[in-house]
């Protein structure tokens, strides 16, 4: 990829943007060939999701991710270019297109700022292979996107990205390029106030259907059969999901269900990812799967789950019984080893905490384990993706065994539930969660989905109840 930094203020108007265009056009661009143009600018703070719900539309791929309690946000709008895929090694392919795209990418602006560059947005489903001929998401989805707006310290980069070769009308694509650019700017002034995203919210909420995918007895006796997998020794752990469908006599709004997803779950990770095809896949995860910057990764165990109490009284007794529980700590310690063991497969060496903490959510909580490393420059975060997932916090141990139970026991398609996504930039820095207490949103209808981890000790009316309590914070925020 070429850098080259600029001056702050890059373009005076539009003309000035067409006549750099052109001079790209003439000096950089061999015959024949698409190059990928990434212009970074910083702009006065702008709200991502004030951005994504100005500009963007239904029939594009987007990806939105923020984690509120940081605050810090990024939209990534349209695509550029795509890449979507059906195929075992997805990770590694994933790796070798977006290689190949920065090998073909010139970068100009305020290269050096939080999230400028190009960054490429990835979501992967569950499993390696979709067996469901109408899986709305395929295994793998890549994009670099047309538009990307970050916020960070107060600080707001938009990104644009711009395919240019021989046969695109410079004209057409400078004034484009420029009317879209002015509307994040308007965006972000009219709409910083995220109270203004809450007013356009419409409550239908109690006009909402629920209905179950698979009867809760069906789950019940899905945890004993698990439970006998485990006496036999077969399994250690397996983790168990339910799903609801809620249906609503007016379309989903993805856009206040976000904003109010990000108002109640601070200490959560906020997403949506589109199909393009005008299915949402969003959420508040609390499990991060890595965390990557200056080649310093972090990544989450996480499992073993508690309610909050009603009272500060109760409250610290339920975190108390967490943190002493010989079943949950044993649940927790399966993701601990599990992680541990595949860093050091990839000669890392992961530095760990004697004693998990608590992660207090706002009506559960968990233990939580963060595992440090450091990485050597030749390690691609998607390296690590595909040796870390899916961890025991979300199919059991082991693995692969627990992967095929899972897909015995459940009667629906996890889809993207439970699966890594997140960004990879320019740099190697990177991000991923695990997409858990999530929906698909489809028009009038969302399927919720949530799971608990099953060890020798599961009780399957209490696994059903935590599973609810993780569905409830999400249906609440759902407008
Ligand atoms: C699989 C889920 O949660 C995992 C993460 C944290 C705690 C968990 C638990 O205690 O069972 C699960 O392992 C989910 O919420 O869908």
């Amino acid at each position: 990829m070429t850098l080259t930094p600029l001056r702050s203020n890059l373009f005076q108007d539009c003309k000035e943007l067409y006549q750099f265009l052109l001079k790209f056009k003439q000096t950089s661009l061999p015959k024949k060939q698409t190059k990928i143009l990434s212009i970074s600018q910083e702009i006065p703070a702008v709200d991502p999701l004030a951005v994504l719900q100005a500009i963007g539309l239904p029939g594009q791929l987007h990806f939105y991710f923020e984690k509120p309690g940081q605050g810090e946000a990024i939209a990534a709008i349209d695509s550029v270019t795509s890449l979507k895929l059906e195929s075992p090694d997805r990770f590694y392919q994933s790796q070798q297109f977006i290689q190949s795209c920065l090998a073909n990418t010139t970068s100009i602006g305020a290269i050096n700022l939080p999230f400028s560059g190009p960054h490429f947005f990835c979501s992967f489903t569950f499993y390696n292979n979709n067996l469901e001929p109408d899986s709305p998401f395929p295994s793998a989805t890549i994009f670099l996107p047309r538009w990307q707006i970050a916020f960070r310290k107060n600080i707001s980069v938009v990104v644009a990205n711009i395919a240019i070769n021989s046969e695109v009308n410079l004209q057409d694509l400078s004034d484009s390029l420029w009317r879209t650019f002015h509307s994040i700017k308007m965006a972000g002034v009219e709409r910083f106030n995220s109270a203004n995203l809450l007013n356009i919210a419409i409550d239908g909420r109690n006009k909402f259907i629920k209905q179950n995918v698979t009867d809760v007895t069906h789950f019940k006796l899905s945890v004993i059969k698990a439970l006998s997998s485990i006496e036999s020794k077969k399994i250690d752990k397996i983790v168990l999901a339910h799903a609801f469908d809620v249906i609503s006599p007016i379309p989903f709004q993805l856009i206040p269900s976000l904003n109010h997803l990000r108002i109640r779950h601070p200490d959560c990770y906020i997403f949506s990812t589109s199909n393009g095809k005008g299915q949402n896949f969003i959420g508040a995860s609390p499990e991060r799967l890595i965390s990557i910057h200056n080649h310093k990764l972090v990544t989450d165990a996480l499992a073993g789950s508690a309610a909050r109490g009603k009272t500060t009284e109760e409250d610290a007794e339920f975190a108390n019984q967490l943190l002493t529980s010989e079943k949950e700590r044993r649940e927790h310690r399966v993701v601990i080893d599990f992680i541990t063991q595949r860093l050091s497969q990839l000669g890392l060496h992961p530095e760990i905490l004697s004693q998990p903490k608590l992660l207090q959510l706002l009506n559960i909580q968990h233990l939580w384990t963060p595992i440090h490393a450091q990485l050597p420059a030749d390690v691609n975060p998607l390296e690590i993706v595909a040796q870390l997932h899916p961890t025991p916090a979300v199919a059991g141990a082991p693995t692969e065994i627990a992967q095929e139970e899972i897909r015995h026991y459940e009667t629906f398609n996890r889809s993207l539930y439970a699966a890594p996504l997140g960004w990879i930039d320019s740099r190697g820095d990177s991000e991923f969660i695990v997409g858990i207490r999530s929906a698909l949103i489809d028009g009038c209808r969302a399927r919720l989905y949530a799971g608990a981890g099953i060890v020798a000790g599961s009780d399957p009316e209490k696994e059903l109840a935590e599973i609810q309590l993780k569905l409830q914070a999400l249906l609440k925020a759902l407008v």
